[in-house]
């Protein structure tokens, strides 16, 4: 490889004066010499194209003279001895199939692209993300170092829970991170989920399952939400489900974290259903089962070994309880859903419901809605029901009246409350619900719990 196939252009459009140009152009092609007989980076099997192409996208996107200095720095050390192809060429990064001649393990270097352009839309993750705000800098290295960082915190974390299978993290070094090879034999990935050869109707209720009980773990276990999870970030290898990408995953208590959770429920829900056609889960059953902890979640769930840990079968065996989504109906609340306002922690939750939610008698999902949304829904759908509900609306009032104040309604509740929840209101009635409602605020201010007292019972509702 001369040095003439390696422009300088690391692809984000900026050029270097020709000075750094030259010596960076160089710098390449000196450690790539150095480095030829233990660097192939052809694309691997199946899309093989054609060698000179991958060489200059990988070369242009990723191998940068700094990126070379620390994986020069990975050979040295001794971890591998020899990249042998590019698995997977993503749009942050490239997976490259490495190995270690001497003790024949196999490795997965990922080495995370350095030119900006990619790293525009990562600011939702890192935006309140507490263990790297204070890190969250410009320059397009920092970011992506500390991406990797991120990454190889929480595959570490991922790998420390014995129930969830997750590549071994080996090695971090600036935008390079080295770990455990998931791998067919003669150096072939294992397949994502996405192209498991499924055997039969049984297999895929199995990994869905697995899913699920994979996203209860992660929140639980690991205080992780995956944020991108999918049929493309897991991989079947030897019978088992097994999780990676973890670089925007965040903490429960991340401002977007609730929403990531739902996005999760919904690409695992979509995969199953659209494509491999089988019924699923209500995605706010999902959501319940993976937020909510043991001792709400299975109170009344009657287990001969249910104060032991959770084990899988325990998990499997709840989920069996559960009902698939089987009407419109199902889906069409899965819309409202999605579209809630949810607090994302114990210190958004109203004064009132804080006693009830301590002691464990609310339900978590429906009582963590923000109540902004819920009457937003309630007038939004009054419309469309105003004329098929017209007749019985006035018996509905009482039933209004002792409810006015209290915006949040429990699950039970909501399914056996009459639909005056969308019963669309007057003008007048608009004011004197709005003039209750106030009264009823200002009542609660009465009785408003000290700061530090609340601070108390988060801590212990967090036990
Ligand atoms: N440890 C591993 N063992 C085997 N294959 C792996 C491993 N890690 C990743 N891969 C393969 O590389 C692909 C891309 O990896 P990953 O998702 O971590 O990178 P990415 O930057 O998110 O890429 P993309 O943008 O395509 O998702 C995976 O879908 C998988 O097929
Ligand atoms: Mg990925």
């Amino acid at each position: 490889m001369s040095s003439s196939d390696y422009s300088d252009d690391e692809g984000n459009g900026q050029t270097f004066n020709n000075s750094v140009h030259t010596s960076n152009a160089r710098e390449k092609a000196d450690i790539l010499e150095r480095y030829s007989d233990k660097i192939n980076l052809d694309m691997f099997a199946k899309h093989r194209i054609t060698r000179d192409k991958a060489l200059r996208a990988t070369v242009n996107q990723v191998l940068d003279p700094r990126t070379l200095r620390f994986l020069g720095k990975i050979f040295n050390n001794g971890t591998i001895t020899k990249i042998n192809g590019c698995v997977s060429t993503g749009k942050e990064a490239n997976i490259y199939y490495s190995e270690n001649e001497q003790s024949g393990k196999e490795f997965a270097v990922k080495i995370y692209k350095t030119s900006i352009l990619v790293f525009k839309d990562r600011t939702r993750y890192v935006v309140g993300e507490h263990r790297f705000g204070e890190k969250q800098s410009k320059n397009p290295r920092q970011m992506v170092k500390n991406w990797a960082e991120k990454e190889f915190r929480n595959l570490k974390r991922l790998h420390s829970e014995p129930l969830i299978n997750s590549p071994q993290p080996i090695e971090l070094r600036e935008n390079i991170l080295v770990m455990e090879y998931l791998t067919i034999g003669k150096g072939e990935p294992s397949p994502k989920l996405r192209d498991h050869d499924f055997k039969d109707l049984n297999e895929i209720i199995h990994y869905y399952h697995e899913m699920l009980i994979l996203m209860r773990l992660l929140f639980q276990k690991c205080r992780l939400v995956h944020a991108d999870l999918s049929e493309y970030n897991t991989i079947v290898h030897q019978d088992k489900l097994y999780v990676f990408d973890v670089s925007q995953s965040v903490e429960p208590d991340h401002p977007m974290a609730m929403d990531f959770l739902r996005m999760d429920i919904k690409n695992v829900n979509d995969f199953f259903s659209r494509i491999k056609k089988i019924n699923v889960y209500p995605e706010r059953e999902i959501f319940k089962f993976i937020i909510t902890p043991h001792d709400i979640l299975f109170k009344d769930f009657e287990h001969d070994n249910k104060d032991a840990e959770e084990t899988k079968e325990f998990l499997l065996d709840y989920l069996n309880t559960l009902s698939l989504k089987s009407s419109e109906d199902d889906e069409f609340n899965d819309e409202v859903f999605r579209s809630l306002h949810l607090v994302s922690s114990l210190h958004n939750i109203e004064e009132r419901d804080f006693n009830k939610f301590s002691n464990g008698d609310i339900d978590t999902l429906v009582d963590l809605v923000g109540s902004v949304k819920i009457n937003k829904y309630e007038v939004e759908n009054a419309e469309e029901d105003e004329d098929h509900n017209e007749e019985d609306s006035d018996e509905e009032d009482d039933d209004d009246e002792d409810n006015s104040d209290d915006e949040f309604y429990s699950d039970d509740e909501r399914k056996n409350k009459p639909n005056n929840l969308k019963r669309f209101q007057d003008k007048d009635e608009k004011k004197l619900h709005k003039q209750q409602v106030k009264e009823a605020a200002r009542e609660n201010r009465k009785s408003k719990m000290k700061k530090h007292v609340k601070k108390k019972l988060v801590k212990k509702g967090k036990k």
